[in-house]
């Protein structure tokens, strides 16, 4: 890896904080960053590097997934930060930056690579583009990449603006769109466990495969976002962008090399095939909810319109569910389910294939039906790790009655880098496989479009569910003949029990 400059606009933000400086303390700690690091940080309000420094550390101390000693080690991280005053829209605070940068540069000894990351709202990302072009900033004798924060836009028009804006100072390759969600190495995991697997790779395809079950359920609320959250919704937040890249990683074909082009264009493949929505049938296929008062771990919890700074009347929604196909030969007629809410039972990131019962319908003329559970594999993504495979066996002890029983894999190394690290260190490599390419985002937008037009013209209704719940009951009917796998059991412990449906309760014994 070649050294850079490092250069963290809004750098005094939650983001910054809660995510980038512990990501880069820990690829410090690792030593995976090369040669001298050189962060400068970047906002409107005044602070000298001693304050900013100490704020760096705070943000170590809470957020660090590792513990944060007080050694040389940890002195040279910070010293290795600086912070400089600008305001977006003032284009002679990026020529002050810009000597700053030089400055740095020239001090430590470092090639003119900039990575310019932009940590604040998405209104300021086209200005601070140009302003970085037009200040000399972009000008480099090495390499200048940008990487940028979602929400990319709020609709396809308004994506479409934004990436002109953008395309107008860099060129695609030096964009680099993050999407936390592949940086979680589950995710990043997704290719080789399809692939690598000769047993799953026979599999992965609509003869065997019945359905397949996407779920990002929180158990958290709005918190402290109520100002960019009841803008945007779950259907922008979560599901426009996290959900349905999950669903590409899911769904992509084998690339032919490992290239991210190769990677990428099989995930475009992937979303230029599902079927679009039509207008009139966009209340058939999406489900919108939103959280009603409800309990919590034994706590009572007000409902969304209740929390502070959410108007009494919003119709925003909390929850958003989907049911899709991918137009290919090798997913014709599998539905997707694709779901996610905030204030639901249970926090999970999760895959769930159901595999197809084809024994049940080849020899039910001949003898009596096997009372088969469908065979599934379980991909956790977050915040545990794990796969996990359900086969059906006899139970020796029951007359040989037949019984599921899981075998599971669950990672035992807490250890594992943040997705944060992962997708900074891709970028400071300068690869762009874990990004979100532009034409992935833009065809994302074109299938969601009608959704959102199906929302602003009231033809999609906003279905109330309890906080605490696993969400609303339409959602349910989404599946027709199947059913959502491995919810919480609305009465029971969080995280003890999981049912899987038609079989007897499995209960997770602590450290099985
Ligand atoms: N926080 C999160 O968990 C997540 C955030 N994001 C995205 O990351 C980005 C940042 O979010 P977050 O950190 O939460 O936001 P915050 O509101 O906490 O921080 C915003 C940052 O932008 C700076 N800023 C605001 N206006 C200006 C301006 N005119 N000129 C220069 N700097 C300015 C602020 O600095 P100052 O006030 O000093 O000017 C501050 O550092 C957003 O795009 C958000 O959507 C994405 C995923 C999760
Ligand atoms: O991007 C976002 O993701 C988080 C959920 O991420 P996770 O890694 O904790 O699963 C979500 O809470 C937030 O609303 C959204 O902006």
């Amino acid at each position: 890896m070649e050294s850079s400059t490092f250069v963290l606009f809004g750098a005094t933000g939650d983001l910054a904080k809660r995510k980038i400086f512990p990501a880069l303390y820990n690829l410090f700690t690792d030593g995976k960053l090369s040669g001298p690091l050189s962060v400068i940080g970047l906002g409107r309000r005044e602070l000298t590097n001693e304050t900013f420094q100490r704020q760096v550390l705070d943000s170590l101390r809470t957020f660090s997934r590792r513990p944060v000693e007080d050694t040389a080690a940890l002195q040279n991280f910070l010293q290795a930060f600086e912070y400089s005053v600008l305001d977006v829209g003032r284009p002679e605070d990026y020529v002050k930056l810009l000597g700053h940068v030089q400055r740095r540069e020239e001090k430590l000894g470092l090639p003119q690579n900039r990575m310019f990351y932009l940590s604040v709202g998405p209104e300021f990302f086209g200005e601070i583009a140009g302003n970085i072009n037009a200040s000399g900033l972009g000008n480099t004798k090495g390499w200048k990449r940008l990487i940028i924060e979602k929400p990319f836009g709020r609709d396809l028009q308004s994506a479409r603006v934004l990436n002109e804006s953008l395309s107008a100072a860099f060129a695609e390759e030096e964009i680099f769109r993050i999407d936390h969600f592949l940086g979680k190495p589950m995710v990043q995991n997704l290719e080789v466990l399809k692939y690598s697997n000769p047993v799953l790779r026979a599999l992965w395809q609509n003869r065997y495969i019945a359905n397949v079950q996407i779920t990002a359920s929180e158990t958290v609320g709005v918190e402290e976002r109520a100002g960019y959250y009841d803008k945007a919704g779950a259907l922008r937040d979560m599901f426009q962008n996290h959900m349905l890249q999950l669903l590409m990683m899911m769904a992509m074909q084998l690339p032919k090399g490992s290239t991210p082009e190769d990677v990428r264009s099989k995930k475009r493949h992937v979303i230029r095939s599902v079927r679009p929505l039509l207008p009139e049938e966009v209340a058939q296929h999406v489900v919108r909810g939103q959280y009603a008062a409800g309990e919590m771990r034994g706590q009572q919890v007000p409902a969304y319109t209740a929390e502070p700074g959410i108007a009494a009347t919003s119709q925003n929604e909390t929850y958003i569910a989907a049911r899709l196909w991918i137009e290919d030969p090798l997913w014709n007629d599998v539905p997707f389910y694709i779901r996610t809410g905030k204030r639901m039972k249970e926090k999970s990131t999760r895959i769930v294939i159901e595999f197809k019962e084809p024994f049940n319908d080849v020899h039910n003329k001949n003898r009596n039906k096997l009372p088969l559970d469908p065979n599934l594999l379980v991909i956790d993504i977050g915040p545990h790790e794990g796969i996990s495979l359900t086969l059906n066996t006899k139970n020796p002890l029951q007359h040989g009655k037949l019984e599921p029983v899981s075998i599971k894999h669950e990672p035992g190394n807490p250890d594992v880098p943040e997705a944060y690290e992962n997708l900074i260190y891709d970028a400071m490599l300068g690869d762009a496989t874990f990004f979100a390419h532009w034409e992935e985002v833009e065809l994302s937008w074109q299938w969601v479009q009608p959704i959102i037009e199906a929302t602003a013209d009231g033809s999609l209704p906003l279905h109330l569910y309890p906080a605490g719940s696993n969400g609303p009951a339409a959602a349910d009917q989404l599946l027709g003949e199947f059913h959502w796998w491995l919810d919480e059991p609305e009465n029971a412990e969080p995280a003890r029990v999981h049912r899987t449906a038609g079989i007897e309760p499995e209960v997770i014994r602590p450290g099985a």
